[in-house]
């Protein structure tokens, strides 16, 4: 066991000097954090320290560190920070940010059975639908395609999950969630994130001065606590009705029946995270792939040219057809390389006091995995913005063998969602190519409008609004989208 004293075990690892009692409080970066760790990365190494009011936080910069910490230590790696203002603002209900423990893993446990790999497959016939509901959208109303993209990530969760079919716009569901995650980000905000510096804190009273997080608090509580509410009750009723057993809430609420148990206050949970994990993460990158092909015009020709060619034009595409088409395969990769949704990944903590290459990391620390710096790796990929999908062939016009999606995290917190996620996009990606041109937009004199590809900040970073011009391809994709609608 070590001692952690003062010089009684080996130095962090290397990074910003920290200042008397206050550590590296102002380093540390508040706008787009991944940039500014990527460079410290470049300037102390693949594991950077630094310090911000006696918390201990430990970047990680590289894959095969991220791989030796998070995987193979995952007994020590695998404990999620403890924020004050999480559970004060009843987010604690959700599997992302729990303390590993009973909880966690009876939580995890319910995720695998109805995500894992095999199960997901169930889900196609559903994804799809929601996908011909983006194209018709698109059809429809195109400049709204920001929003339609959003819709998708919602309802393809929310069918899943509660049987829910999601309204095109103004829906109630939706609505709760967003508001709810809107009040969590709102609760991280300058006033309120004191407490999550100053834990002792929240034993403040309400009416005292400097407390008004408590207030942001309740109101946030009550929000958290109808999103997860609602959605459930509507299972319940349906269930009374005899209208539903496929979702996924419905198969666990029978299964608890089945052996007696009454466990709905953790189901209800679950269903509640999986949609807050899905929704804004798969719209971030449904996002990137727009901006994407209408920056790229050549690329977009490319994987249209493929998809073409494997559907003949005249269908559109299935899940089957996903090993035929290896260009859109190496276009999925490369957007989710080029604007990881998460790009710190969730933060982790460790359980224990740790050395790795002499360097000592100790328990409670924060240990963030900058995927930014990963996927942007100059010694892996070239160019590392450039958006480039031939990266992943080999020299011989074979697709590589660089397949782990980063974006999905690492270990036993990965993100346990990802078949549903990489389903989605995927289905989303090959469908709207071959329907639909994505270009820049063109002002009332025909001069194109330049995009302004920024990103914004948050656990989740999106594309910020950007305008671009999708059209159908021609009158045969149009009735293809058309026949969707029978
Ligand atoms: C493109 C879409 C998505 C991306 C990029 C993404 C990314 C991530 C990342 C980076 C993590 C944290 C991993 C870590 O701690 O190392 C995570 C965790 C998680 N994801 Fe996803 N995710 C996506 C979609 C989804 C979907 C659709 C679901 C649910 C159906 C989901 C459910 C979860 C859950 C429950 C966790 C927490 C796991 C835990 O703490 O044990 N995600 N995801």
């Amino acid at each position: 066991k070590l001692r952690s004293g003062w010089l009684r075990h080996p130095p962090f690892p290397p990074g910003p000097l920290p200042r008397f009692l206050i550590g590296n409080f102002h380093d540390l970066p508040t706008r787009l954090p991944w940039v500014t760790y990527t460079k410290w990365g470049l300037q102390y190494g693949d594991l950077v320290h630094a310090s911000a009011l006696g918390q201990h936080i430990v970047i990680v910069n590289s894959v095969e560190t991220a791989i030796e910490l998070f995987e193979k230590r995952s007994h020590i790696y695998s404990d999620r920070p403890v924020v004050p203002m999480i559970e004060l603002t009843g987010w604690d209900f959700n599997i992302g940010m729990m303390p590993l423990g009973d909880k966690w893993r009876q939580h995890r446990t319910m995720f695998q059975q109805h995500f894992r790999r095999d199960v997901s497959l169930n889900y196609r016939p559903v994804q799809m639908k929601k996908v011909y509901q983006l194209l018709q959208g698109l059809l429809d109303d195109p400049q709204d395609f920001q929003e339609l993209l959003k819709t998708l990530a919602a309802a393809s969760t929310m069918a899943t999950v509660y049987g829910y079919e999601v309204k095109p716009s103004n829906d109630r569901f939706v609505a709760l969630s967003e508001n709810a995650v809107k009040k969590l980000s709102d609760s991280f905000l300058p006033g309120a994130a004191v407490v999550n510096a100053f834990p002792i804190l929240r034993y403040m009273p309400s009416w005292m001065p400097g407390a008004g997080f408590q207030r942001v608090a309740a109101e946030c509580r009550q929000i958290t606590e109808e999103m997860q509410k609602v959605p459930f009750n509507f299972v319940k009723q349906n269930m009374r009705d005899g209208v539903d057993s496929t979702s996924v809430v419905a198969k666990l609420l029978e299964a608890n029946q089945a052996r007696g148990r009454s466990d709905d206050e953790n189901v209800k949970q679950m269903a509640a995270a999986a949609y807050a994990a899905g929704a804004d993460t798969t719209a971030s990158i449904l996002g990137s792939f727009f901006l994407a092909m209408a920056l790229h015009p050549d690329i977009q020709k490319k994987a249209q040219i493929e998809i073409e060619a494997s559907t003949g034009a005249h269908r559109l595409p299935e899940f089957e057809d996903r090993p035929s088409m290896p260009f859109v395969e190496a276009l999925y990769r490369e957007v989710m390389r080029w604007k990881p949704p998460v790009p710190l990944g969730v933060a982790h903590a460790t359980s224990e006091d740790d050395i790795y290459n002499g360097y000592f990391i100790p328990k409670g620390a924060t240990v963030i995995s900058n995927i930014w710096a990963m996927t942007h790796d100059e010694a892996i990929y070239f160019e590392p913005d450039r958006f480039n999908p031939d990266r992943f062939f080999t020299a011989d016009g074979k697709l590589n063998s660089d397949d782990t999606v980063l974006a999905f995290g690492f270990g036993r917190r990965s993100c346990v969602g990802r078949h549903n996620a990489d389903a989605i996009v995927w289905a989303a990606i090959v469908s709207v190519l071959l329907t639909f041109d994505i270009a820049k937009a063109k002002d009332a004199n025909g001069n194109e409008i330049e995009i302004n590809a920024n990103y914004s900040d948050g656990l989740v970073s999106h594309p910020e609004p950007f305008i671009c011009s999708t059209t159908p391809r021609s009158e045969t994709a149009k009735s293809l989208v058309q026949a969707t609608k029978g």
